[in-house]
């Protein structure tokens, strides 16, 4: 397999979907680790499987619909599989993967099957345990990568940062000719409205050098400044607090012009329609529940 990915937003040819099969009982508070489920295991909200397997179909429909070759993990009994964003990335022609938080590292086995199929020189791996990095905090965007990161004291303690400044300086020494741009990210372990988990919680390139992105994620707005500089003010659409817990920076790119999104997300559906992108809704409710949206459910292997 002859991997290409340049950009968020360029025609999608290949990708692996998580699964939503087999993910296993209503975790415990202690097994969780993200602030949005425990808020949903508390209340007794949390996702019942079908509704999360029927989510996913759909996606898997819409995929068929463009001709997209879709990848599925094998499936682990009674384990998280939704979020395959998180496990690996791939930028240009290379295979990396993550080294994401202890209670996830099983995931990446069920995709073996397809690391099979790539040259064994472009996959990746870190040389250290010390380096951590998700998918979901990483960005190609042409010249430039973006990688959320949290650089507070506090960050060894804290479930939800997930990318540290070594990760950024890794990534960066496998693409020295990109533009690393690290973005500092507001991260609580109690409080989903505040916090997000990853870049793709807070921000998401979308259609023509436009974006969506949620100005409290940063927590330097400097970060947030230089965004605005890159894209101009005008293509940005700003989501507020409630927008960014139900997720809705986190929607996926088929091409620049076809977009999968919640149905419900009734501003941003109909800001994407007036710059003429075609909006495919789905219903995701259910898996946002768990604090990830379509972004984090998908990891693109080619791109045009
Ligand atoms: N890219 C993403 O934001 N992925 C969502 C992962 C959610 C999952 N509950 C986690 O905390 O890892």
């Amino acid at each position: 397999m002859q991997l290409n990915i340049q950009n968020e937003t360029s025609r999608l040819r290949a990708v692996v979907l998580g699964t939503a099969k087999s993910n296993g009982p209503v975790p415990k508070i202690e097994e969780a680790y993200d602030p949005k489920s425990i808020e949903h295991i508390k209340a007794g909200t949390y996702p019942e499987e079908s509704a999360m397997v029927t989510e996913m179909e759909s996606v898997a429909k819409v995929f068929e619909k463009y001709d997209v070759k879709v990848y599925r993990p094998d499936i682990i009994k009674d384990y998280n599989q939704i979020f395959a964003r998180d496990i690996a990335l791939v930028i240009e022609d290379k295979f990396i993967k993550s080294n994401i938080l202890p209670d996830r590292e099983k995931e990446i086995k069920a995709i073996q099957y397809v690391i099979d199929q790539i040259d064994p020189d472009k996959v990746y791996k870190a040389p250290s345990e010390a380096i951590h990095f998700e998918g979901g905090d990483i960005m190609v965007h042409n010249d430039h990568i973006f990688i959320g990161t949290y650089k507070g004291d506090d960050y060894s303690d804290c479930i939800v940062a997930r990318t540290n400044m070594k990760g950024v300086a890794y990534i960066q020494s496998l693409f020295p000719n990109k533009i690393v741009k690290e973005f500092d990210l507001n991260k609580s372990m109690k409080d989903p409205r505040d916090n997000a988990l990853h870049l793709d919680c807070c921000f998401q390139p979308v259609g023509n050098n436009k974006a969506i992105i949620h100005k409290e994620g940063f927590r330097d707005v400097l970060d947030y400044e230089y965004l605005v500089n890159l894209f101009g003010n005008e293509n940005l659409f700003h989501i507020d607090k409630n927008e960014m817990y139900n997720m809705n920076s986190n929607i996926f790119s088929i091409a620049e012009d076809v977009v999968i999104s919640e149905k419900n997300f009734t501003r941003l559906n109909t800001w994407m329609r007036s710059n003429n992108i075609i909006v495919e809704e789905v219903p995701y409710a259910e898996i946002a529940k768990q604090e990830g949206l379509l972004r984090c459910s998908t990891m693109p292997l080619i791109r045009d």
